[in-house]
């Protein structure tokens, strides 16, 4: 099975309401589809969505990126695996997410030559996973409304979305706490919004509330690793690093120095499922448990993490692999079933993506 030629699709879907974090607002998704096509006529495919704000990339890098690295990989036969991983990741540095793309149409690609479902060529086996939602930032009656929608629809996990001012954001997190049932997880991403003192007055004024988030994600600058530990030193609140770590070095790095308590993997930051498996593994090594994300992206990208989450289940937790459920509408169609908070890969070989 060699590789014959590698397109590039735009995909485009709308959002069920904006989605607002400290760093942007979006209002619909538009990404890029990958397929790698074989001379058998065998395709795999992957996605990767823009998140310039986070990896630094936009829909035209991205697409100048996999366009760059296609010949390199281009005519090579898909039992070389690891020269085509090798080449994807040392044509050209950086550029995570379109690597990304391209990994998981490989291996797609790859499980489909070997007639399995990925999560079993990874060596998973748990096909049921829930996931949390994410509570866009803003006024605080919407983002209590928007919670008690979330809980309604049976998620039991909320992730609310933080950082623009520090006052307001306690309001913000004491108003849900007080609007919901207490067996409801609350999960807090302030996407870098925070000083280190900040951090630690706002987590104080919680916890003297009695409120203690499952984690408290990123509040402080990704390059802010002194801040980090700094927080760490201070609050009850578990920590989780987003923007912080792209790479198993970045995680290294944090996690010898015990800057944080948790690892959230996006396949956009490690740059698609082989640095996503090891990154797991370096985590399982220093007896850290990790959640794993996605940025704001469609089925294809977010079923490649649910394959992951399956491959590593036993280090991988905790879910936000909620981008499925915030679109209104996408073409794409797909054997797992994303139900809600309810996600459930299939037997179907491959990714489990019909494109
Ligand atoms: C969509 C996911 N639940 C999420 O919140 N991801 C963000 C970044 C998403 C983006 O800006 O596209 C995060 O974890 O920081
Ligand atoms: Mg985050």
């Amino acid at each position: 099975m060699k590789i014959k030629n590698i397109h590039i699709r735009t995909l485009k879907a709308p959002l069920k309401k904006p989605f607002i974090t400290s760093l942007r607002r979006v209002e619909s998704l538009e990404d890029i589809v990958v397929i790698i096509e074989c001379d058998d006529g065998t395709v795999g495919v992957g996605e990767g969505a823009p998140t310039p704000v986070i990896t630094g990339e936009t829909m035209g890098s991205m697409i100048a990126a996999v366009e760059y690295i296609k010949p390199f990989i281009i005519g090579l036969d898909i039992e070389e695996f690891d020269v085509i991983l090798n080449n994807i990741h040392t044509s050209i540095l950086k550029n995570t997410t379109a690597k990304s793309a391209l990994e998981i149409a490989l291996y797609d690609l790859k499980a489909k030559s070997l007639k399995q479902p990925l999560y079993q060529m990874l060596g998973g086996t748990k096909r049921n996973f829930k996931t949390d939602i994410t509570i866009s930032m803003g006024d605080i009656d919407k983002m209590v409304s928007d919670s008690l929608n979330a809980v309604n629809l049976g998620y039991d996990t909320l992730k609310i979305k933080i950082g623009d001012d520090p006052k307001k954001d306690v309001e913000r997190v004491i108003a849900i706490h007080e609007a919901l049932d207490k067996n409801i997880t609350l999960r807090l991403d302030a996407n870098q919004g925070w000083t280190a003192e900040e951090s630690v007055d706002l987590l104080y004024a919680l916890e003297k509330q009695d409120i203690i988030a499952e984690f408290i994600e990123q509040p402080v600058a990704a390059d802010d690793i002194e801040g980090l530990r700094y927080i760490k030193e201070r609050v009850q609140t578990p920590l989780l690093a987003d923007e912080s770590i792209f790479s198993v070095k970045d995680a290294k790095r944090l996690l010898k120095l015990e800057a944080i308590d948790y690892v959230n993997i996006k396949l956009a930051k490690t740059a698609g499922i082989t640095q996503a498996l090891a990154l797991a593994d370096l985590s399982k090594t220093f007896g850290v448990k990790c959640m794993i994300g996605c940025m704001l992206e469609g089925p294809i990208s977010v079923a490649a993490g649910v394959h992951v989450a399956s491959a590593k289940a036993d280090i991988i937790t905790m879910l936000d692999l909620d981008a499925v459920s915030l679109l209104a509408s996408h073409p794409v169609k797909t054997s797992i079933v994303f139900n809600e908070s309810e996600i459930r890969l299939s037997e179907d070989i491959g990714l489990g993506v019909l494109y």
